[in-house]
């Protein structure tokens, strides 16, 4: 079978299809009074495909370009005019076309400007600190506005980090060396990252972190105070979830994993960074209820940060197979029927995604969309995560478990280190079981062009309900509480996990009718719902309660939405 033709990223402006970026090194300052970087980006920039180029384009966002040189010596560049949402594109005119397989050093001097879509700053009041906070978000498109490169996850490179700040640096690469600068109050903090990674993996933070052993290949990093409940949450687990992993991939290959907890402004429950994972302090709940976060970002080490989704547009591979190796995480470390409990929990993330985007925005809920001309941030939703887990299930569930066992490490061997998109799943899949009848014959009856660009949702799977029958049952008793003059008690939750309470939470939000102001107010009081110290509890409960317009949720959705900065529970709330 011929290679299916790679499809170009519509979301980037620069002619990767003829160079690509091999090494990337980024020297910057971190200067927290003017909220800037400065310094300069080298990039080791290899012809490919030339056919006579005679410049090289690379992405930038509301960048500042102070100089550019080509192998040590000044060259001709121009910042083309802006095209939302993909930024200005930096030309380098090349003196003359470059031999496939030479490279060139493109060396470029540049400032970040107050534009910049990547960097959060925070004050010391928002980082929870006496000290000011800063740390990057580059996922999806916003590497381009810290330094220009070939913003596409089809280019991968090593990395090389210089970062000068007077406070602790973190990046995603191992850090080497941290030197004081003479005559400054700068430290430099030199990390290699030696593992091909796409510019959205680009991270670094900088503020009044401090670091604590959870394992012994992993630390948790996270302000003075925080520490001690941080160490708490994950020391017992993160090992277990990694070893866990390997025997369902293989060895883990980034050396290092470790935690980041953030200021709680930052948007995500956690972003997949390699050799620092980032998170929300929303999972720091006291109570290792929310360690799945970890399961889900470790399992991005393989799938997004290894082998990693060519284009936005092919972004399930990185999220339907993590939410996929997450739940196969928690069955082996919990059980069986966990991975369906967190499947249901997810079944219902996307029923309401697809939902929200409602007739007119059909394109969102497929799991290959077209982003041609697309802010990637505007698709982001469960649809990728979920659409993506039902069907590589489905694909499990078709040559059955024994078998797509031995295809996971398979995949993860062939794309390691590599990009690759949908089509080529595809095919890889399809040829790992050519020599399979059963498999491959029940492989012919998937309908690739339904799943891949079919809207809505798919088919409702069948799940294990074993854990989940005990919240439906309490859902119907409170659905139908004033005609069987229902009496709630402490009891019909005692014991219960939080994710038992998220599955009954979820049924009551799903009810066609609010429950009354009354019946709102006695679940909350019965089941303590107002001293619970797991967000994914209490955000959902305060949904319950504004739904019945009760006024006792009003003041604590506030404070919630003052101090939390994750979308997934500001959005709905
Ligand atoms: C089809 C969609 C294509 C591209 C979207 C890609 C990135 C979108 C951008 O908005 C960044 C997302 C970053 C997500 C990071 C972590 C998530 O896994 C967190 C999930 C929600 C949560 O638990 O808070
Ligand atoms: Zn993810």
């Amino acid at each position: 079978m011929a290679a299916a033709p790679r499809r170009r990223d519509p979301n980037t402006l620069s002619n990767y299809e003829h160079f690509t970026t091999t090494h990337t090194k980024i020297s910057l300052a971190i200067d927290f009074g003017t909220r800037t970087l400065a310094g300069n980006a080298k990039l080791k920039i290899k012809s490919t495909n030339n056919s006579g180029q005679q410049e090289i384009v690379l992405d930038t966002s509301h960048l500042s370009i102070l100089d550019v040189s080509l192998d040590d010596r000044p060259c001709e560049w121009q910042l083309a005019p802006r095209t939302e949402p993909f930024g200005s594109p930096l030309v380098i005119k090349l003196k003359q076309a470059i031999k496939d397989g030479d490279s060139v050093d493109v060396d470029i001097k540049l400032q970040t400007t107050d534009k910049c879509t990547a960097l959060g700053w925070m004050t010391p009041a928002q980082a929870r600190s006496e000290f000011p906070y800063m740390n990057s978000q580059c996922q999806a498109i916003h590497a381009r506005s810290i330094f220009p490169c070939q913003d596409t996850p089809d280019v991968k490179s090593t990395y090389e980090f210089v970062i000068d700040s007077d406070m602790p640096v973190i990046a995603s690469g191992l850090l080497r060396n941290v030197e004081k600068l003479e005559d400054s109050e700068l430290r430099r903090h030199t990390c290699y990252q030696e593992i091909p990674i796409p510019s959205y993996l680009f991270a670094i933070a900088s503020g009044d972190i401090t670091f604590a052993p959870i394992g012994p290949r992993s630390r948790i990093a996270t302000n003075p105070e925080s520490l001690d409940a941080a160490k708490w949450e994950f020391e017992k687990d993160t090992e277990n979830y990694i070893q866990e992993l390997e025997k369902i991939v293989y060895p883990y290959q980034w050396k290092e994993y470790n935690l980041l907890v953030l200021p709680p402004s930052f948007p995500y429950g956690g972003m997949e960074n390699p050799v620092y994972t980032y998170v929300t302090p929303t999972v720091v709940s006291g109570d290792r209820e929310n360690v799945d976060v970890v399961a889900h970002e470790l399992s991005h080490s393989y799938s997004g940060n290894l082998v990693t989704a060519a284009t936005w547009q092919d972004f399930w591979l990185n999220e339907g197979w993590t939410t996929y190796l997450e739940r196969r995480l928690q069955a082996a470390m919990f059980g069986e029927p966990f991975r369906d409990f967190s499947a249901i929990i997810g079944w219902k993330g996307l029923k309401d995604s697809v939902a929200e985007y409602g007739e007119d925005k059909r394109e969102y809920t497929k799991l290959v969309p077209d982003l041609n001309g697309q802010d990637p941030d505007d698709f982001f939703s469960q649809v990728p995560y979920e659409k993506g887990y039902t069907f590589l299930s489905h694909l499990e569930a078709l040559v059955g478990k024994e078998k797509w066992n031995e295809y996971i490490p398979h995949y993860f061997t062939t794309f390691a280190r590599r990009s690759l998109d949908s089509l080529e799943f595809k095919e890889n899949l399809i040829k790992f079981f050519a020599a399979d009848e059963s498999a491959s014959s029940a492989l012919k009856t998937v309908d690739w062009d339904a799943w891949y660009y079919g809207t809505g949702l798919p088919q409702k799977p069948k799940f294990d309900t074993s854990l989940a029958d005990v919240c439906y049952a309490l859902a119907s008793k409170w659905e139908n509480a004033s005609a069987n003059h229902f009496k709630p008690s402490s009891e019909d939750v005692k014991g219960w996990k939080g994710r038992q309470l998220v599955v009954f939470l979820d049924s009551v939000n799903d009810f066609s009718e609010p429950l009354s102001k009354e019946l709102a107010q006695a679940m909350g009081d019965t089941y303590g719902f107002f001293e619970s110290k797991n967000v994914e509890v209490t955000a959902r409960y305060y949904r319950v309660g504004l739904r019945s317009r009760d006024e006792k949720v009003y003041q604590p959705t506030t404070e919630l939405l003052s101090n939390v900065g994750r979308m997934k529970f500001v959005r709905p709330l």
